[in-house]
């Protein structure tokens, strides 16, 4: 018998992409799906191959949740802290599968990224543990695009500064990120259609402009477009914000790491005006000298998506962007040249750059990825 499936979150940002993505593999096909909503119970389900799926059920509804054999959340982390206690007090024993954080470093939890940690998902499923979550986007996708050097147990520490997309804000972000695009050129439209026309000028009517009033702000709180944002999630009153705790964080508990295993993973995280893809720029200790070619082989091997792109001015700005990589599940990986730091350690930093899009490896892929490991 197939296995009934809650589906909460569906048609959210995340929620969206992962629909996208189970119809494209044909996962509805496996499972019998029930569609749930905070906001409009009762109402029509969506359709799924031109069958209709019927009425919405109360997303608040423990009763209803508890008849689910598994359920599939990308509702966010309120819901999840809401509901979840409430489901497993209420006795049930289904497999959860969520893309909020809220669960991830709970010990009975798994976090999932099954080309990366089959292994720790295979052996949590042998014991029983049910609650599976999505890993923070940018730990995923440096996960999957240096797949090769963690298996062949290169990696003493690494450092990732990131370049994230407003979408990891949110669907909110995204749209006022594109609205301060337009405020910013729309100030300077008739300068740009006169060629003869002052840069210098330009650039102090559009500086103007994105500091003032005038500029959209309301949910990033700042301007991004024309400008970044050095820090992302909260301040852990450290000097580090949360999404670069999650980096030493998640990876280990990914990897399956604890104790005097732990790879020191460090950095900085900023949000820049890309829609959906976030890039790295990773500095990497390796355990010893191994040559960039060998490095280009491991990393290509490791998993069917990390696309070894080479070191080659041509090649990376066309290979290694969010312009080229956007809507794919590929992640390139490249720049990969050995910094010349310590003589005493020679040939051991790694530089490295990869790009990826958040929406899928960063969260919905998992996702779908983990129900047919469930399904079996
Ligand atoms: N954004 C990201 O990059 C990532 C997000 N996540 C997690 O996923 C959660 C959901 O994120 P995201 O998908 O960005 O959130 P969204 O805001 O796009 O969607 C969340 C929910 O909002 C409700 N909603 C209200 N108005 C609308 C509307 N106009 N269109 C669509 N949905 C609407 C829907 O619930 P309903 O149908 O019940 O009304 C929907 O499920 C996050 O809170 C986070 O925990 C995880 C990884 C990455
Ligand atoms: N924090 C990520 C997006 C995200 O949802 O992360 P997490 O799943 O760890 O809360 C970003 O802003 O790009």
């Amino acid at each position: 018998m197939k296995r009934v499936v809650g589906m909460v979150g569906w048609r959210g940002m995340v929620g969206s992409v992962l629909m996208q993505r189970m119809q494209a593999e044909k996962d509805f096909a496996e499972v019998e799906p029930v569609f749930f909503s905070t906001s409009a119970a009762g109402g029509a389900g969506p359709t799924i191959d031109g069958k209709e799926t019927g009425k919405l059920q109360d997303a608040g509804s423990i009763d209803a949740l508890k008849k689910m054999d598994a359920i599939i959340t990308c509702q966010g982390g309120d819901w999840t802290n809401e509901v979840y206690p409430k489901l497993r007090a209420a006795g049930w024993n289904g497999y959860w599968i969520d893309a909020a954080s809220s669960l991830r470093m709970k010990d009975d939890a798994v976090i999932i990224l099954d080309p990366v940690n089959d292994h720790v998902i295979r052996d949590a499923m042998a014991k029983g543990v049910k609650n599976y979550v999505g890993g923070n986007c940018t730990v995923s996708l440096m996960l999957m695009g240096l797949q090769g050097l963690f298996k062949a147990g290169l990696v003493e520490w690494l450092t990732s500064m990131t370049y994230q997309a407003a979408s990891g804000a949110g669907a909110q972000n995204m749209r006022e990120m594109l609205s301060q695009m337009a405020v910013a050129s729309g100030s300077v439209k008739e300068q740009l259609a006169d060629p003869a026309s002052s840069i210098l000028e330009i650039d102090r009517r559009v500086s103007e402009v994105i500091r003032s009033g005038d500029y959209p702000t309301k949910n990033f709180g700042v301007p991004l477009a024309g400008s970044l944002i050095p820090w992302i999630d909260k301040d852990l009153g450290n000097g580090q914000s949360k999404e670069e705790w999650k980096g030493e964080a998640e990876t280990n508990k990914i990897l399956g790491l604890t104790g005097d295993k732990v790879i020191p993973v460090e950095g900085l995280c900023v949000r820049i005006s890309a829609m959906r893809c976030h890039s790295q720029a990773m500095t990497i200790k390796l355990t010893k000298d191994v040559p960039v070619g060998e490095i280009e082989g491991m990393l290509a091997a490791a998993n069917p998506w990390a696309k070894v792109v080479p070191n080659e001015r041509e090649r990376s700005i066309r290979e290694l962007t969010p312009a080229d990589i956007s809507g794919t599940l590929n992640v390139p990986v490249g720049r990969l040249r050995k910094l010349e730091l310590e003589p005493t350690n020679k040939g051991r930093y790694l530089s490295a750059f990869t790009c990826g899009d958040q929406l899928l490896w960063g969260a919905a892929e998992p996702l779908r990825r983990m129900l047919r490991i469930v399904v079996g």
